[in-house]
């Protein structure tokens, strides 16, 4: 059996036509979306991202700020600039890409973003209203890992979910939304001794560890459907997952690729929270 393919790439461009129809709806009613994305340093990988972020917005017809800070950029700055846009009614989502350098502690900066501007997902508030199952927003790629196993006709209802890591802006929210959707969920870490034991059992694997090949063939149940968060570089300095992807695309059901997978869904569900936000907004002021 060779895998079915989930094409994060032509999802997310499924995604943004239809939410480029709500953008504009907000627009012509005087609330068009607005996302501010705040770069502190020069991490080219987050250079990258950041522009992704912003090109998605303007593809889109979302606005976007990108604010951009040297590494010498103190906290109290940093803090300084979330709290002004707190305060700025044409911003409807806060973004401080990660990671910050390491003088700046990113649970303060993220706890500063308000909550109704939190489309990253990350504030307290955010996983606090995920874990109790009331509106907040949800963390961008476990969201976009969601809709993935959605497109492809993949109710976890019922089924053994594994989640290996436990990171708070992936392992553990992703563990949330599949729980959410009625799953058994098991989440494996760093020390779980046996991960085989686990992942042979799953209907459905999540990969988020940030290391290549941590789920190789003869670990997966034949016609499981197999997630792939990682961004790894290989030997030839290309970029993978955290998944043998040649090898588990022979034994799973679906799989996602890396490139061209978990990662563009992940800025086209900043997106969807951003419209979201707009929209929360544009409602309050119609009530
Ligand atoms: N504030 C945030 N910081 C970070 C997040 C986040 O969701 N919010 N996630 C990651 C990085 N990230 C988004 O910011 C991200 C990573 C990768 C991709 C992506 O599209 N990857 C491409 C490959 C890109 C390449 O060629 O290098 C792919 O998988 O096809 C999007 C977003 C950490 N920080």
């Amino acid at each position: 059996m060779t895998a079915q393919l989930i094409d994060g790439v032509a999802l997310s461009r499924q995604i943004r036509t239809e939410l480029a129809q709500r953008a504009a709806a907000l627009s012509a009613a005087g609330h068009t979306p607005g996302l501010a994305v705040i770069l502190v340093g020069d991490n080219p990988a987050s250079q990258v991202y950041v522009r992704n972020k912003v090109k998605a917005c303007h593809d889109t017809g979302l606005h976007s700020v990108l604010e951009q800070y040297p590494a010498s950029m103190t906290e109290q700055e940093l803090l300084a600039r979330v709290r002004a846009l707190n305060e700025d009614a044409s911003i409807h989502g806060i973004l401080v890409q990660l990671p910050l350098p390491a003088h700046i502690d990113a649970h303060k900066v993220i706890e500063t973003i308000s909550p109704v501007k939190d489309v990253d997902g990350f504030h307290v508030a955010s996983a606090g209203a995920l874990m109790v199952g009331q509106e907040g927003f949800k963390p961008c790629t476990p969201y976009g890992c969601m809709k993935m196993l959605q497109a492809i006709g993949c109710n976890p209802r019922g089924k053994h979910a594994v989640v290996i890591g436990r990171s708070n802006i992936v392992g553990k929210p992703m563990a949330m939304l599949l729980l959410q959707a009625n799953a058994t969920v098991t989440v494996c870490h760093s020390g779980t001794p046996d991960l085989a034991y686990h992942t042979r059992q799953a209907d459905i694997v999540v990969a988020a560890v940030g290391k290549r090949n941590v789920l190789t063939a003869d670990m997966v149940k034949p016609g499981a459907v197999v997630i792939d968060v990682g961004m790894n570089r290989n030997d030839e300095g290309k970029l993978c997952g955290d998944v043998d992807f040649e090898g588990v695309r022979e034994v799973a059901s679906a799989i996602t690729p890396v490139p061209g997978g978990v990662g563009p869904m992940t800025i086209t569900m900043l997106l969807v929270n951003t419209v979201e936000a707009a929209e929360r907004v544009a409602a309050a002021a119609a009530a």
